[in-house]
Parts: structure tokens; C-alpha cells; sequence
């Protein structure tokens, strides 16, 4: 073999072994690369927005205990990772907070009236079906108009009103020609809508002003359902995205202030009471401040209703109103009637009306009674508009008083 041949072995033999060497310090870092661990996320819980609390998964079983050695390290024979057959760890269930598994789905209010038009259904048969038939017959003669009139007394909507509707209806049955019981419904829907005053003010004034809260005051005799009621109205705040506080001022019967919390809870909003027997005024004032350092939209202060002679109730609901307004202004007094009671109902409001300045009417229980006239009789006595209705025991069976959907839900 030549030299120069020798010098070419060599050079190659030189080549492939630094070829061997490089290979081999790459695969070593590469290793190295591979077996570091990855910087790992800080531990211990993620807040989401919701305000929901994810708590940190629970720690993967290795499946040391089979292994010889259980320290936890990879012994002889072991294999270096989790091997692919371990058990996988699957969802893990996490408790909600309790606070948020009380507070309730609520449903939207818009719309209300017309999804708890069968509710009114006993009101329907007697008022707005026996006009519907009288008018729709014909010709009327006088027995048939001494019908009318029967049939809007005994819906409660008294003799001045049913006069005023009566007198409409002559007078428009004539100049509008009306012929069919088509038109006489037409003829029918506009009087009573028209007797209903649509256009009052019927929004409940219950947003904040001057950086304050605004201030409800919920009163009337008891069991007429003032408690149900501002819990119901709570509940359509915050649907609405309000904050709420409420002020048990009815310290008559404890069970009343334990009632309202109950109502508070579902809803997520903080009630203030005080000791049974205890002064009302100082829990209304107390409700207030509370809510004026919270921040909160709105407090809704539910009053006694408890109170049999008219000083009585004048002293009371007096003082309430005084010690508010020595911190904000009261922007609504809502009377609580509960329509079943019909004339009783009314004597209450005229005696309330006389003793505060009501704002605003919440006719309850208008699901139980045939007489859903009284929300016209109610209206025209005090000069005040009907806002809201109570539809049923459920905690979404309150609506806002719409005289077009009312009356459409009276004639069916
Ligand atoms: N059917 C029906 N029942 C209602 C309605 N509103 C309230 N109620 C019921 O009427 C009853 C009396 O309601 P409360 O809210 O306790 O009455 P209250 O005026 O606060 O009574 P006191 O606390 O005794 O002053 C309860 O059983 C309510 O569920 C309504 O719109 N329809």
C-alpha cells in the first residue's frame, strides 16, 4: 500500500470518528433537554370572574405501592415513568360555595303579564266573557244594559266606574256603528283600557339618585301579603341586576322578619332586623344606613301592618318615614292590597292614604278572586296608580300593572 493510500485511511478513519463523537454529544444534550422538568404553574387555586372557585385537581396516584422499593424513586427494574396502563385520573367533582347554591334562578321580568295571563282566568269567565256575550248579542235593550251593569258591580268595579263605562259604551255603540261581536270587543278593550288610566306614571321608583339608595316603604294591614310581596319585588331588582337590602321594620312577629331573610337569602341579599317587639322606626333607620355604607341600589323596608286604630298606624308609619328621611329621601310607598277583600280592601287604602303619601298600589292575590275589577275601583279612589300585581304564591308571581295586557287577559 502507497503512503498516499495510507494518509486517505487515516484522514477518513479521522472524519468518521469525529462524526461519532458530535452525534453522540448531541444526543446527550438532547437527553438532558428532555429530562427537565417544565416550570410548572404556581399552585393553589383560580379565581375565576364569575366569582365560582375552581379548586386545584387533585395530586395523580402514582402506582408506587406495587412497585419494591416505595420511596417513591425509580428502582431496578421499575420503569422510569407513569406506565401507560396506570389508572388515569378522571373528573374531579368540586363543592360549589354554599352562599351561591341558595341564591335562585329568577325569572326575567320582562314580559310577566302576558306569561301569567291564565292566572287571572277566574277573573276572565266573570268580567270579560259576560260583557263579550251581552255586547257581541246584538241590539241591546234595557234589561241587556241592566246586565252590563250587574256584571261590572259584581267584578268589583263599583257603581261610579261601571256608570262612567256604561255611559262610554251607549254612546259608542251608536257613533261607531257597531254591529258584530268583533267590533263590540274592539269597543269593549278601548273603554276599559281608557278607564284604567294607561297613561299614569307605573314605574316603581326604586333606582339610586345622589349617590343614595332609593328608598321603598311596603305598607298595609297584615296578611295581605306586604311581606311576599317585597320579597317578590327583591327578586325583580336583582334579576334586573340591582343590588338590594331589606329592612324588616315589622317587628310585631318575629316569624315576619324570618320570613323576609328567608326571601333575602334567595335572592343574596342582606336583611337588618331587630329584636321582636322593638321599635320599627330604629330598624328602618338602621336599614338605611346599612345600605348607604354598602352602596347598595336599593332598600325595601317592610312595615307592621299590625295596628288597629289610625293614631296607632299614623304614629307608626309617621316615624318611620321621619327617621328615613333624616338620612335619604323615601321614593316610594307601596300599599299592599289584597284585591279577594274587595270592599275591605278599599276602606284600608282610604284610611292608609290618609295617613301617608302612597305612591304606588300592589294589588295581591288577583289570582284568587273573580273580581279583577277591583284595580279599576282602586284607581279611581285614591287618584293613585295600580304598579305592580301579585299572581300567585310562587316567587316570580308578581307582574308590573300594564292596562293593555290587563284587560286583554280579562276578555281571553
Ligand atoms: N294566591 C296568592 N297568595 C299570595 C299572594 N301574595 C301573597 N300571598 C300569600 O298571602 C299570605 C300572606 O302573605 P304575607 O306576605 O305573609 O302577608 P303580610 O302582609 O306580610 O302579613 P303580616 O306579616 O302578618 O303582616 C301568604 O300565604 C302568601 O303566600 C298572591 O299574589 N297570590
Amino acid at each position: 500500500m502507497s503512503t498516499s493510500s495510507l494518509i486517505l485511511i487515516a484522514v477518513i478513519l479521522a472524519v468518521v470518528l469525529l462524526a461519532a463523537l458530535v452525534t453522540g454529544v448531541v444526543l446527550t444534550r438532547r437527553r438532558r433537554i428532555s429530562l427537565t422538568e417544565p416550570e410548572k404553574e404556581p399552585k393553589g387555586g383560580y379565581q375565576a370572574d364569575s366569582g365560582v372557585t375552581f379548586a386545584t385537581p387533585e395530586k395523580v396516584e402514582h402506582p408506587v405501592v406495587e412497585r419494591t422499593e416505595v420511596d417513591g424513586q425509580p428502582g431496578v427494574g421499575d420503569d422510569a415513568s407513569v406506565p401507560r396502563d396506570s389508572v388515569k385520573r378522571g373528573f374531579v367533582e368540586v363543592d360549589l360555595p354554599e352562599a351561591a347554591s341558595e341564591v335562585e334562578e329568577i325569572e326575567p321580568t320582562a314580559g310577566r303579564l302576558e306569561r301569567l295571563r291564565s292566572r287571572l282566568s277566574r277573573s276572565r269567565s266573570t268580567l270579560g266573557q259576560g260583557l263579550l256575550g251581552l255586547l257581541g248579542a246584538g241590539d241591546l235593550d234595557e234589561d241587556s244594559w241592566t246586565d252590563v251593569e250587574d256584571t261590572l258591580l259584581m267584578a268589583d268595579l263599583g257603581a261610579a266606574t261601571s256608570a262612567d263605562i256604561i255611559a262610554t259604551l251607549r254612546e259608542e255603540i251608536v257613533s261607531r256603528g257597531v254591529r258584530t261581536a268583533d267590533e263590540a270587543r274592539v269597543l269593549l278593550r278601548d273603554t276599559l283600557v281608557s278607564a284604567l288610566h294607561p297613561d299614569m306614571d307605573r314605574s316603581v321608583h326604586a333606582l339610586p339618585h345622589s349617590g343614595k339608595p332609593a328608598v321603598v316603604l311596603v305598607v298595609g294591614v297584615n296578611g295581605v301579603g306586604k311581606t311576599t310581596t317585597t320579597g317578590k319585588l327583591a327578586r325583580v331588582l336583582v334579576a334586573d341586576g340591582r343590588t338590594v337590602l331589606l329592612g324588616a321594620a315589622d317587628t310585631f312577629r318575629a316569624a315576619a322578619a324570618d320570613q323576609l331573610e328567608t326571601w333575602g337569602k334567595r335572592v343574596g341579599a342582606e336583611t337588618v332586623r331587630g329584636p321582636e317587639g322593638g321599635d320599627p322606626a330604629s330598624v328602618a333607620f338602621e336599614s338605611v344606613k346599612k345600605g348607604m355604607d354598602a352602596g347598595v341600589d336599593t332598600v325595601l323596608i317592610d312595615t307592621a301592618g299590625r295596628l288597629h286604630t289610625k293614631t296607632g298606624l299614623m304614629d307608626e308609619l309617621g316615624k318611620v318615614k321621619r327617621v328615613v328621611e333624616k338620612q335619604a329621601v323615601v321614593d316610594e310607598v307601596l300599599l299592599v292590597l289584597d284585591a279577594t277583600t274587595g270592599q275591605n280592601g278599599l276602606t284600608q287604602a282610604r284610611v292608609f292614604a290618609e295617613v301617608v303619601n302612597i305612591t304606588g298600589i300592589v294589588l295581591t292575590k288577583l289570582d284568587g278572586t273573580a273580581k279583577g275589577g277591583i284595580v279599576f275601583q282602586v284607581q279611581r279612589e285614591l287618584g293613585v296608580p295600580v304598579k305592580l300585581v301579585g299572581l300567585g304564591e310562587g316567587a316570580d308571581h308578581l307582574a308590573p300593572f300594564q292596562p293593555e295586557a290587563f284587560v286583554d287577559a280579562l276578555l281571553g
